[in-house]
């Protein structure tokens, strides 16, 4: 079942900035990646989507309900990048206050508040004026008050900028978590390790557009390049091996010990095994070997090469 669907989606504000003709569609029980630069259209396509503002153009619809209705509303969490609650309130009283306008009876109050509290670690602090936060901890309180309507679809908009090193791996392993309850999730972040490790498919967003949109999978292709982490290492030998094998191969770190890295351009594993046959045959000793991954960061970096980042200009 198709739980987010963007047709055209368009937002632009009087000084023709925002986004525009956005097409993405993210099945139920996906968590998808909203990736960008600073002012690429990430923010603003996502406050379309949870019905904050409204497109000047296109349309969008959740579990096929037109966004901004109260049938789409009630589906989904959010979690905004700037947020600010009520700093007069208790912790406890900020959710709870979310929990009545999500429409929660008195009893499922009564147990989800504390339950949710608990689950973004601040329980012990709950009683305590929203003053008297951290940035990190109002970021979790932030995240208790999207979760406690239990919705269908969260909307995450960099859940732990503001989070210490402790923080991210709480928020990592709680959107492991809701993804293994189905929850579909829609993840604005700059963490491209989170991304890579939470995410099913990814859009890239640059200048209000879609650049590029695909699968984890399929954006992180296997590399050709192979690294072998080796000890034993002369110098005259990576001549002497380029020669043999007829392989592009480079030494990425050579230490006078005898350590060193090389990189080889490998496409089928034949020449891995004739490769790795030679080194040992010279008396190299083998300590790590393995094909090289495209991280997400690289890709990041590589489809944006060379753009306008327009968002960013003055
Ligand atoms: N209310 C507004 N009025 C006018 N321009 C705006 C408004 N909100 C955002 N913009 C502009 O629209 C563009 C997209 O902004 P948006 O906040 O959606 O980007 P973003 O990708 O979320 O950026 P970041 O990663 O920095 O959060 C930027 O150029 C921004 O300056």
């Amino acid at each position: 079942m198709i739980a987010i669907k963007t047709e055209g989606l368009t937002k632009r504000y009087p000084n023709g900035r925002g986004c525009s003709d956005i097409h993405i569609e993210v099945r139920e029980g996906e968590a998808f990646g909203f990736l960008g630069p600073n002012g690429a259209g990430k923010s603003t396509c996502v406050k379309m989507l949870v019905g904050l503002t409204f497109p000047t153009e296109g349309r969008a619809s959740l579990f096929g309900e037109p966004i901004g209705s109260l049938a789409a509303r009630r589906m989904i969490g959010y979690l905004p990048e700037l947020y600010r609650y009520q700093e007069w309130l208790t912790g406890r009283e900020v959710v709870e206050l979310h929990a009545r306008l999500c429409g929660l009876s008195r009893e499922e109050i009564t147990r989800r508040v504390p339950e949710m509290l608990d689950k973004v670690g601040i329980g012990l602090r709950s009683r305590d004026r929203v003053k008297h936060y951290s940035k990190g901890m109002q970021q979790r309180l932030g995240l208790a008050c999207a979760l406690v309507g239990d919705p269908r679809i969260l909307f995450l908009d960099e859940p732990s900028s503001a989070m210490d090193p402790i923080g991210r791996g709480d928020v990592r392993r709680l959107m492991r978590e809701l993804k293994e309850r189905g929850i579909t999730i829609f993840l604005n972040s700059h963490l491209m390790e989170d991304v890579e490790m939470l995410c099913d498919r990814v859009a890239l967003l640059n200048d209000g557009k879609i650049l590029s949109q695909g699968t984890v999978d399929e954006v992180l292709r296997k590399s050709p390049v192979w690294r072998l982490r080796v000890g034993g290492w002369e110098p005259r030998l990576l001549e002497w091996l380029r020669e043999e094998t007829g392989l592009k191969i480079v030494m990425s770190g050579a230490q006078a010990d005898g350590a060193a890295v090389l990189e080889a351009e490998i496409v089928d594993e034949e020449q891995a095994g004739w490769l790795h046959h030679l080194l040992i045959e010279q008396g190299v000793i083998l300590y790590e070997s393995a094909r090289a991954q495209t991280r997400l960061e690289e890709w990041f970096v590589t489809e944006l090469a060379g753009k306008n980042h327009r968002g960013e200009r003055a």
